[in-house]
């Protein structure tokens, strides 16, 4: 038998795995790196997050990714460069981290590595009737593997639009598993540069669960800080967007797309919410000299609408009231107090942190992809009752040799 295979053989039959969860968003701010100890498989899953560590992108990173991020037409070269590039940096960080942590190689069990996604294409987009839905995650996991020496599991996406799906988003795997709860109406919102919720209702009856994106998180709001403020990358605290006045004309045009018409599940990306959409609802709203904080006020209040519009039309299509659920919130977004106040304001309900259920907001996705791992090599028994969510397990492996 292959050595290798022997490893993962033995790995897979582990009480507790170290596996070494990785994700790097479409917000291109830098790498999440969660080690998670897991145990068991499915609902039974248990993780405890033994270090997590944010390692942010240099601007060179950034420059070169944003050169084929999203966009339609690209340097064909360049694409297949990145996708050897982000696989050695990343094993590079892995392997900093690790030394910061003072942890062997031969101590982690296995990496799961998202990617970076450089275009998300769900036949909404695309809309060619003989392609599937597409979606492109880079960053090889073969130079993880060798570069680090630890088994990898990469790519994770392709099986879910393989088995029907969009290839995202894949949070319901691990918010079923970790935090659905008999008794309690959940809603897991996460605001990164998409937003995304999973619909956990009390009965936690995989028919009734799903997930979706709602569309634009902070992606907007970061895109025009950038182009007004040179040296700001994002709306820190909402200083800007807090002195402006939301644009009723603007806000009704941005929000006029067939994306926020189509039922659930849905995906959505950068692909259609980019600097493009924002230009053409200022000109159908004759808006040519709008402030700064009046454009980043509406796009706020953009966000925070089309979130609590989704979840409310969620909501009224089952026998629940907004009033009986707990919305838990992660992702960057969570840190922006206009959105959030708007969010309970348009949602009356409580509302906490996924820290309230002892998972770290900010490692939130990188322990979703170190679950996934945990379920291709150790579970895949679990079976959602439901077309919304492919019961596959996901991610290719790769060998360190
Ligand atoms: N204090 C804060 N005030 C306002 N906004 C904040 C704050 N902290 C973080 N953010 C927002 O969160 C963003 C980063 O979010 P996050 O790390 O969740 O994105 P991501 O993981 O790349 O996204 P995605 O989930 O779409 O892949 C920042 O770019 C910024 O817009
Ligand atoms: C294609 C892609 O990378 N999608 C991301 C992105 O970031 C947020 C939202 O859009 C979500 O759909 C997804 O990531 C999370 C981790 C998911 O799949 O659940």
């Amino acid at each position: 038998m292959n050595k290798n295979i022997e490893a993962l053989y033995q790995i897979a039959q582990k009480e507790t795995k170290r596996i070494i969860g990785l994700m790097s968003g479409t917000s291109l701010d830098g790498l999440d790196i969660a080690l998670c100890e897991i145990s068991g498989s499915g609902v039974n899953t248990n993780v405890k997050l033994a270090q997590f560590k944010t390692i942010s992108y240099s601007e060179e990173i950034k420059t070169e990714i944003r050169k084929v991020f999203a966009k339609k037409n690209i340097d064909f070269q360049h694409l297949v460069l990145l996708n050897e590039w982000i696989g050695l940096l990343h094993a590079e960080m892995i392997n900093d981290a690790l030394k910061k942590w003072n942890i062997p190689a031969s101590e982690i069990d296995l990496i799961a590595s998202h990617g970076q996604t450089v275009l998300h294409a769900p036949k909404f987009l695309h809309q060619q009737e003989k392609f599937p839905n597409a979606t492109l995650q880079i960053g090889d996991g073969d130079h993880i593997a060798v570069k680090t020496g630890i088994i990898t599991l990469s790519d994770f996406r392709q099986k879910h639009v393989a088995a029907g799906g969009e290839g995202a988003p894949l949070a319901v795997y691990g918010d079923y598993f970790l935090f659905g709860k008999e008794g309690e109406n959940r809603i897991m919102l996460n605001i990164g540069g998409i937003a995304n919720f999973t619909y956990l209702p009390s009965a936690i009856k995989t028919e009734d669960t799903f997930v979706t994106d709602t569309g634009t998180g902070n992606t907007l709001i970061d895109l025009f800080v950038k182009k007004y403020f040179l040296d700001k990358s994002y709306d820190k605290d909402a200083e800007i967007a807090k002195q402006g006045t939301v644009n009723q004309d603007l806000l009704d045009n941005l929000k006029d797309n067939s994306f926020f018409k189509k039922g659930f599940p849905k995906t959505i990306g950068q692909e259609l919410f980019n600097a493009e959409y924002v230009e053409l609802a200022l000109s159908k709203s004759n808006l040519t000299n709008i402030s700064a904080p009046d454009l980043l006020a509406t796009l706020t209040r953009f966000t925070a609408e089309t979130i609590a519009e989704a979840i409310l039309f969620a909501v009224e299509n089952s026998s629940f009231k907004i009033e009986d659920f707990k919305i838990y919130l992660s992702g960057g977004g969570a840190n922006n107090p206009l959105i959030v106040k708007w969010l309970k304001e348009l949602l009356p309900c409580p509302f906490f942190k996924s820290n309230d259920l002892g998972i770290n907001s900010d490692a939130k996705e990188a322990i979703l992809f170190a679950v996934l791992a945990n379920e291709t090599v150790a579970g895949g028994d679990f079976k959602f009752n439901s077309v919304k969510i492919p019961s596959v397990t996901m991610g290719k492996i790769s060998f360190p040799d």
